[in-house]
């Protein structure tokens, strides 16, 4: 059979890292890639991530199993007009734009959405480019999967599978639904970060004391406002009505917190510090104490493969998060099974109906 071809375009720190993670766990695979950084393309190709550099339109893009679109979100779409012309039926084509909504528009304009099915890393970081790039960013991460309509399921799960081959824990949504939950959890706090740093620049004293001894809450807080300008415009210009709908939110509890501070209202303060802190208390990597507490089952399988995709698909069709799968062999399981770990109970009981359901054997370690 022929090798699996995977083919980037875009190869900075999300593109690169993907690269990497395909690298170390399909050594077997082919990789091919276009940046428009000549250099980024050598440096790949001289550390072994991409065997084969491309030219822009390069016709090899016709031999892809999977096309990765790395670029900023609109540079991505530009590259449609080509890949319409270029690429087989049997191609999936996917991007990891951070907004979702601009880019399945634009692949249903181009004709693409049988083959489209939408990605989107939840790992990254302030840094850009190649240089940055890691074959662990994806590893425990949520990678977010928006498949279009049209893309057919054994294309999905085929994805789906690939996502979770590289570490990642893919979780099934409509491309709707990410960009309000990402218009929450990452626009809002990467517009609140550069606020915040752009009032404290505008409020600090001549002799920027402020800036002197800002301690580790404030850095905490603003690290991510060091982040790419161009694609935090890219973000904001293709994500406009979803973020402002939570920055409405956002800016009626902060006119809600000047009140209480004006009105020195103690009580209604102490509410607002400890219902915020349960909340960031109740977030899954703050479990506290020496060894956390694991949700895990175990599931037999029958076709390695096909069967990792059925399950992943049939949990994030039920809303269930997986924290971790793979394959175990030991003494316990002879055959080998299936080790699917959670990161909260609930999740674990709801994964164990849904599977029990489709009749499927599960095992729970007491
Ligand atoms: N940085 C982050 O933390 C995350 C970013 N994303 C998304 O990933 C995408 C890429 O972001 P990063 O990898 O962080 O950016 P980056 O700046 O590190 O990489 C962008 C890559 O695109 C290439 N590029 C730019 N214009 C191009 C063109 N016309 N043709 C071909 N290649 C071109 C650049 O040379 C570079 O290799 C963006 O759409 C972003 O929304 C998704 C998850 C996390
Ligand atoms: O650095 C961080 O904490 C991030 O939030 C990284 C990030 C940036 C953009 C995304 O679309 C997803 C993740």
């Amino acid at each position: 059979m022929d090798k699996t071809r995977i083919g980037f375009i875009g190869l900075g720190l999300i593109g690169g890292s993907i690269a990497r993670a395909i690298r170390k766990f399909h050594p077997e695979y082919e990789l091919l890639a276009y940046s428009h950084t000549r250099s980024t393309l050598d440096e790949a190709v001289a550390e072994g991530v991409i065997d084969i550099p491309c030219s822009e339109e390069d016709p090899l893009f016709a031999t892809c199993d999977y096309i990765f679109l790395c670029a900023p979100v609109q540079t991505n779409i530009s590259y449609l007009p080509f890949l319409k012309q270029t690429i087989s039926s049997r191609c999936v084509l996917t991007d990891v734009g951070s907004v979702k909504g601009e880019m399945h528009d634009a692949v249903a304009a181009a004709g693409l959405s049988a083959n489209f099915i939408g990605g989107h890393p939840m790992a990254g970081s302030e840094k850009t480019g190649f240089s940055n790039s890691t074959d662990y960013l994806l590893e425990n991460a949520y990678y977010v999967i928006t498949p279009s309509d049209q893309a057919e399921l054994s294309k999905i799960s085929a994805y789906v599978d690939l996502v979770a081959s590289l570490g990642a824990i893919p979780l099934v949504l409509s491309y709707e639904e990410h960009d309000y939950v990402v218009a929450g959890v990452s626009h809002l706090p990467h517009i609140v970060a550069s606020c915040l740093v752009n009032a404290i620049a505008r409020l600090d004293t001549e002799k920027e004391r402020m800036k002197l001894v800002a301690a580790g809450g404030f850095k905490d807080i603003t690290r991510i406002a060091s982040s790419s300008p161009v694609m935090w415009q890219q973000i904001c210009l293709t994500n406009k009505k979803q973020i402002s709908r939570v920055l409405d939110e956002f800016i009626r509890l902060l006119i809600q917190a000047k009140y209480l501070v004006d009105q020195g209202d103690g009580d209604a303060l102490y509410q607002m510090f400890e219902s915020s802190k349960n909340y960031r208390d109740s977030l899954s990597d703050t479990v506290s104490g020496p060894t956390p507490k694991q949700y895990v089952l175990y599931c037999d399988i029958y076709d390695e493969a096909g069967g990792i995709a059925t399950i992943t698909t049939l949990l994030a069709m039920n809303g269930i998060s997986i924290k971790n799968i793979g394959i175990i062999h030991n003494r316990e399981f002879e055959e080998g099974v299936l080790r699917i770990e959670f990161y909260e109970e609930e999740a674990c009981s709801k994964a164990l109906t849904a599977l029990k359901n489709r009749n499927y054997k599960v095992h729970q370690r007491q």
